[in-house]
């Protein structure tokens, strides 16, 4: 059996002249966790809720668990789905909304086991119009996995929640992946997506731009060198290549590169041969948020020209 569990293949969806989604392809396989970013506007919303059967597409080809999303055949069993906006009602308890659930469910687990999954035993009474937003998206959590399915559908799990709760909800993701489901997010926190996922797509105006592992994508982005010369030693020779950009601020120095550990090796080799010791010595690789905000940016100068 093939572990592709979602294939997109030249999908393209167009509202009216508009088009959306503009010819995107993407897999996503057993038991990864993979992100589906953009700016706002770039199509992923159209592209989940074409997964999810929603949508219709207007041309191209989309498979989940090999059948047509939008067919009588769709597995809906075998997919949990959190919505950007939930749909919870706030006289209920954690429990009853859970039980409620439960028999709409197939192969439901127990309410007690649904509500601990996801660490929410301790509220299992409390009404959920007096839960916290981060308790709510648990709740939504446990709905969308009461029937332990196979594919998880996350669409921006934790926008407007603060950061505790954030890192709560990363951990529950985390603890689903590495049960073995499958997860396609998004999310506009790139921190997050660079924590949980293992490949990446980022779309911009109804097409991906970049995609690949987290890795690769993180690869292609800018990373830095930073280091601070003693006061009485020369720049003279610093090996920074042609397509590197040098900062200089009192003595901090800072390399822009695109391949941040063969200069810090480099920068090394010339510090060591002139006998000088390189103090707060930095380097890293682009985030996801930097190789994110480069594609913006091009994005821009692109609609200037
Ligand atoms: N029913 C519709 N009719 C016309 N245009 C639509 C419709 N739904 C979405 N769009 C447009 O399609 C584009 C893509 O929207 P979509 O919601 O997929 O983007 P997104 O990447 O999810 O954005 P965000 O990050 O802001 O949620 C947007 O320009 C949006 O205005």
């Amino acid at each position: 059996m093939s572990d592709t569990v979602i294939e997109v293949l030249g999908l393209r969806k167009r509202y009216g002249d508009f088009t959306a989604v503009d010819g995107v392809s993407f897999d996503v396989h057993a038991g990864e966790v993979f992100a589906l970013l953009g700016t706002n506007g770039a199509g992923k919303t159209t592209t989940i809720e074409i997964l999810e059967g929603y949508l219709r597409p207007s041309g191209g080809t989309v498979r989940v668990f090999g059948e047509d999303p939008a067919g009588h055949r769709a597995p809906r069993a075998r997919i949990g789905l959190v919505l950007q906006e939930s749909g919870l009602f706030g006289d209920l308890s954690a429990a009853e909304t859970v039980a409620a659930w439960s028999r709409f469910t197939t192969g439901a687990r127990p309410v007690a086991e649904a509500l601990e999954l996801v660490g929410l035993s301790g509220q299992a009474r409390t009404r959920v119009k007096r839960m916290s937003g981060g308790e709510r998206r648990k709740l939504d959590i446990a709905l969308a996995t009461l029937g332990s399915p196979d594919l998880l559908f996350l669409d921006e799990p934790t926008t407007g929640l603060d950061p505790e709760a954030r890192h709560r909800v990363r951990d529950l993701v985390r603890d689903l992946a590495a049960g073995g489901m499958t997860v396609l997010l998004t999310t506009h926190y790139l921190e997050e997506a660079q924590e949980l996922a293992g490949r990446v797509a980022i779309m911009d105006k109804g097409r991906i731009v970049t995609q690949g592992t987290m890795a690769e994508v993180l690869g292609r982005g800018s990373g830095r060198v930073a280091f601070e010369l003693p006061d009485d030693t020369a720049l003279e020779g610093l090996p920074v290549g042609e397509r590197d950009a040098l900062t200089v601020t009192g003595r901090r120095c800072v390399i822009v590169t695109a391949e941040p550990e063969s200069v810090a090796h480099a920068v090394l080799g010339w510090a060591h041969a002139r006998g000088v010791r390189l103090s707060g010595l930095d380097v890293r690789q682009a985030t996801l948020e930097e190789v994110f905000l480069d594609i913006a940016g091009a994005h821009g100068e692109e609609v200037r020209t």
